[in-house]
């Protein structure tokens, strides 16, 4: 084994706190406790111990955990030291440490050890980025089941069974003149096509997690006037956008992110949507419309005392009881009009920006439409990661492929060459590779510390 070095690191983001925490990995561990604690590192203890520099003064009196090789989150020797959180405390420990023969860490180093240690797939190890950049419930609690090995476990099941059906295959090409007769095909393209339905299905789960991680996109839309940036300045409670009596107010979208019980939604304020008068307002509108046709879930927006709006036809066409929630604004009005006939099939919800009343139950239907309209697996792996998905992709194809030529009849080595291919593919996911350049675009992501 090549000797490696002894990586240090905060392991917490730099400024004052009550506490920090430095890390330290590598085999330099045990000797660095004798030296600085002047004690036996006693593993998987919490101590409190004054930390000697090497000039010999207290540096702080601190907490510190020795985990042993072979038994920590990297997998090497590691120590980790909690001090107070004192960034210029922090530096100074550090630099202590550096002169003691310790490097710092690169991005993500401390994640990489511990996959090249076996502690954690290649799906968990990118997990734990999940895991910290994760803004809402749902996006953690999909980042969590990754880390724990959902995705891991899955694939690997999948490749169980396509190592399956390469040695049903294999036992042919022991015998090159035989051809496969027809009724020994069936058992293999009838486990290939089930193979590809469950992978397909995985890919899906992609959809769900992109808007896990970057919010739903949630537009809000309607006539010029009836409320639209009054609503969105009630949802996001702050005066965010500039609200008038003048129809036409709204010339350009406007972005908020809120959260609606666990999800995140990217809110989107649009220009009115009427006949233009100006080629100005035209082009507020064209950007309106392109935001309602990329967008997942629309808030169509009615002035309670005017006649339902003509909307035009290709947004009319988009609105549905899935992705649509009608708002009826200014309902602290008297004179309401009977609006029930607009959009029929979607969910109504009454509501004054104005005087902040009905929002909760806007934001209850929201949410329940949200659950409704959208996929989201319950359980299971759900993939975050586009490397994972073109990895599922490119192995669906050959999977695909391999089904053509086995009904093709073509010679049994030639389908389980795809097989292997696809198997191949699969292992990126899980990093039962070995391949540096990926690793390093992997771990670069990583903050420093992790
Ligand atoms: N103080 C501290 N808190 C932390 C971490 C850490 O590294 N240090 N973690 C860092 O992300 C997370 C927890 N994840 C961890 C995962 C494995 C091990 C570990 O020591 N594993 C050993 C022993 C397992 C056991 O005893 O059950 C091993 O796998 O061999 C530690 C933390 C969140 N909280
Ligand atoms: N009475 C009452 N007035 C409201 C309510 N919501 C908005 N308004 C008023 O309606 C007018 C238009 O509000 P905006 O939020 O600017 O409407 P908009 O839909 O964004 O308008 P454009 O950007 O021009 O398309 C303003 O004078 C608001 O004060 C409400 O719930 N009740
Ligand atoms: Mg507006």
């Amino acid at each position: 084994m090549t000797p490696i070095d002894t990586i240090i690191a905060p392991a917490t983001a730099s400024g004052e706190a009550a506490l920090a925490v430095i890390r330290v990995s590598g085999p330099l561990v045990p000797e660095l406790v004798e030296a600085i604690f002047g004690k036996a590192p006693l593993p998987r203890q919490v101590r409190l111990g004054r930390y000697l520099s090497t000039d010999g003064r207290t540096l702080d009196t601190l907490i510190y955990t020795v985990y042993e090789e072979g038994k920590s989150y990297s997998g090497d020797w590691l120590l980790e030291l909690t001090p107070h959180g004192n960034p210029w405390l922090v530096r100074k420990i550090l630099d202590d440490l550096l002169g003691r023969g310790c490097r710092l860490a690169e991005a993500g180093e401390f994640t990489r050890r511990a996959f090249l240690n076996g502690k954690l797939d290649l799906s968990q190890a990118e997990a734990v980025v999940q895991v910290i950049q994760a803004r809402s419930e749902r996006a953690l609690e999909a980042a969590r089941r990754q880390l724990s090995g959902s995705v891991g476990r899955t694939v690997d099941s999948l490749v169980d069974r396509l190592l399956v059906v390469t040695a049903m295959l294999e036992a042919y090409i022991d015998f090159p003149e035989e051809d496969l007769p027809p009724e020994d095909q069936k058992g293999p393209a009838q486990a290939l096509s089930s193979l590809v339905t469950d992978m397909e299905s995985l890919i899906a789960t992609r959809q769900y997690a992109s808007l896990l991680h970057d919010g739903v996109k949630c537009v809000i839309l309607g006539e010029p006037n009836v409320g639209k940036s009054s609503l969105l300045n009630a949802l996001t409670g702050e005066d965010r956008v500039i609200v008038s009596a003048e129809p036409g107010t709204t010339r350009d979208y406007v972005e908020e992110r809120i959260h609606i019980g666990p999800y995140l939604l990217r809110i989107i304020d649009t220009a009115g949507l009427h006949e233009a008068a100006s080629s100005l307002e035209e082009e507020g509108i064209h950007r309106s419309l392109e935001q309602i046709e990329s967008a997942d879930l629309l808030l169509v927006v009615l002035d309670s005392t005017r006649p339902a709006p003509t909307l035009p036809d290709p947004v009319v066409r988009l609105l549905n009881e899935r992705n649509t929630v009608v708002v009826v604004n200014k309902v602290d009005l008297a004179e309401g009009k009977d609006l029930a006939a607009f959009a029929a099939d979607c969910p109504h919800v009454p509501i004054s920006a104005a005087k902040q009343t009905g929002l909760n139950d806007l934001r209850e239907v929201i949410r329940r439409s949200l659950e409704e309209g959208l996929v989201i697996p319950d359980e299971s792996a759900v993939i975050v990661s586009a490397r994972h998905a073109e990895a599922l992709a490119q192995a669906k194809s050959l999977l695909q492929e391999s089904r053509e030529k086995l009904r093709e009849g073509l010679p049994a080595e030639l389908v389980a060459s795809d097989l292997h291919a696809a198997i191949e593919s699969m292992g990126l996911i899980t990093g039962k590779i070995d391949n540096e350049s990926i690793l390093d675009r992997l771990f670069n992501r990583f903050c420093i510390g992790k």
